[in-house]
């Protein structure tokens, strides 16, 4: 293993170990050479084959936001000062995936509070659309303006100013493309709406109105953001087997194709640990696809089982933050590491490109989600009826056991009557060189924070890479990859019922009727790629934590 340090963009700091450097170089020195980075600069749309140049051909337009997004800056910090004087302080994101990530952590970096609600647990909906309405101000984010958890928490928010005496048209402040039914509705109800650039993908936008927007008005210096971002532009547009995003990208795909094709990332001291769940999105959803792809696993901490001394053999270990002498010493099973550090708007941009080069050395299309729709579509049936009831296994004390998919969840076998015994049928399914282990949880991802030591033990007792995700914001980001990518996972999902349920405005289905429907329907869909899908379903959210404790 060798390790290399190197950038000589301002303040970015990359140092990579791999276990071959000769054919490390040799990849770098190809890229270089066909001139991958100056080619994505200028929008080379044939760079990820011919049936993904349309595509590319209307994605690229993130490369050149530090410059184009200037312009927004003026507006965005006339419209924050105006609501400061009419005591409007607290900043309210209803937005999924790429219309929620960036801004979380840019509002972290800063050190800005960011209501962000991403969620349709009707517990956490309620509570946030009922706190401090007075000096709330709500965006509503959502590039094609039809994603129903964006337009359920709209609704949600809506009626709550209604029932409070405020007007909705001076306290909704709506992002979108050009030309999407939100931008028409928000438009005849009289909401401030800022048009986003239609060139640039949901998980690439953090620098157009979808990440600025909501950082500018919770009081975050954009106009910074865009310096750090413009400031990186000309190393990482360089052709040169220094730069920092070829190499990176260089990493990634080389390592996925070699088998190591998850990225276990963790805070090294930085100021914005989200950052972690913000790459996840952009990595899981850009290349989980075709049956391949780079799986992100985000850990808590440098300490975390799996970042050490459980690292697995097909795991890049990946810091970020100034810790970046982890490396020093650490010789993990598969040889690569990688370690990232400097100002988060260079950093924006970096992972976007390492993840364009990556999808180029992966030969897939960077910027489509084929698989995303099926979960949606899937979610409906159930909301419509239509869809097989779920398959009760057995109860046990509080929980109820569903079992799915492998032969219609024969993998669970009869008789099964505990869930500890339960979870153990669903690990002994894992794939001991390639599998990774999923766990989903549908619940208040605020009151029960807790839920989140599953990952970690799990993680300790099978040896496997981890992930944890909150249900339905996961679906908008590592869902695609479980759809997409290898068939390697095994999934535990965690629902329960809420303290209370909620109407959504104007449909024909509550908040906790959608939820359910999500995590059934994406379960539905995993089954029927041959995955095994376990469902623990809680009958209130005060058995969470006796469940966990069941399980760690
Ligand atoms: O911004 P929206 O159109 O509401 O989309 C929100 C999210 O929806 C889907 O999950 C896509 O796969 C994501 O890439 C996107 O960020």
């Amino acid at each position: 293993m060798s390790s290399h340090t190197g950038s000589a963009a301002p303040g970015l700091v990359l140092r990579t170990g791999v276990p071959d450097t000769a054919a490390y170089d040799e990849a770098v020195a190809g890229a270089v050479a066909e001139g991958l980075a100056s080619r994505i600069a200028s929008h080379d749309a044939d760079l990820w084959g011919p049936e993904a140049a349309e595509e590319a051909g209307k994605r690229l337009g993130w490369t050149g936001l530090a410059t184009a997004s200037r312009p927004l800056v003026a507006d965005i910090e006339a419209l924050h000062a105006e609501l400061a004087t009419q005591g409007v302080h607290r900043v309210v994101l209803c937005g999924m995936g790429g219309s929620s990530l960036a801004p979380e952590v840019i509002c972290e970096a800063a050190g800005v509070p960011l209501d962000v609600v991403d969620s349709s647990d009707p517990d956490f909906v309620r509570r946030a659309a009922g706190e401090r309405l007075s000096e709330t101000v709500v965006v509503v984010s959502s590039k094609s303006g039809g994603t129903v958890e964006t337009d359920s928490q709209k609704r949600a928010f809506e009626a709550a100013f209604r029932d409070a005496g405020i007007d909705p048209a001076g306290r909704i402040v709506v992002v979108t493309d050009p030309g999407s039914p939100l931008e028409e509705s928000a438009t005849q109800d009289g909401y401030r709406v800022f048009r986003a650039d239609p060139e640039v993908g949901g998980r690439f936008s953090a620098l157009t109105a979808f990440g600025l927007v909501p950082s500018g008005l919770a009081g975050a210096d954009i106009g910074g953001l865009l310096d750090e971002a413009e400031a990186a532009r000309p190393d990482l547009e360089a052709d040169s087997a220094d730069n920092p995003g070829t190499r990176l990208g260089v990493l990634m795909g080389r390592a996925a194709v070699d088998g190591v094709d998850k990225l276990v990332l963790a805070d090294a001291g930085s100021a914005y640990p989200g950052l972690g769940d913000w790459i996840e999105q952009l990595v899981a959803e850009s290349t989980g696809k075709d049956g391949t792809g780079i799986l992100p696993v985000v850990v808590e901490h440098l300490d975390a089982p799996d970042f050490g001394r459980q690292a697995t053999p097909d795991s890049v270990l990946t810091a970020i933050g100034p810790r970046t002498t982890f490396l020093d010493g650490l010789e993990p099973p598969s040889g690569y590491t990688v370690a990232v550090d400097g100002p988060l708007g260079a950093q924006l941009l970096l992972w976007e490109y390492a993840t364009a080069v990556a999808g180029r050395i992966l030969g897939i299309n960077p910027f489509d989600q084929p698989d995303v729709e099926s979960a949606k579509a899937a979610a409906r049936e159930m909301l419509d009826g239509a869809g097989e009831p779920p398959r009760l296994r057995f109860s046990s004390g509080a929980v109820s056991v569903f079992a799915d998919g492998a032969s219609g969840g024969d993998w669970l076998p009869d008789g099964t009557d505990s869930v500890p015994d339960a979870v153990s049928a669903l690990l002994d399914r894992l794939d001991p060189e390639q599998g990774y282990l999923s766990v989903q949880v549908y619940a208040d991802r605020h009151r029960d924070a807790g839920l989140a030591r599953l990952r970690p033990a799990l993680a300790v007792r099978t040896g496997r890479p981890t992930t944890f995700g909150w249900g339905p914001r996961f679906l908008h980001s590592t869902g695609q990859y479980h759809k997409g990518g290898p068939a390697t996972g095994v999934y535990l999902q965690v629902t329960t019922e809420p303290e209370a349920d909620l109407e959504v405005p104007g449909r024909p289905f509550t908040f906790a009727e959608f939820l359910t429907a999500q995590a059934v329907g994406d379960g539905r869909v995993l089954a029927g790629k041959g995955r095994p899908v376990l469902r623990l379903h809680v009958a209130s959210p005060e058995h969470l934590d006796a469940l966990v404790r069941e399980l760690v």
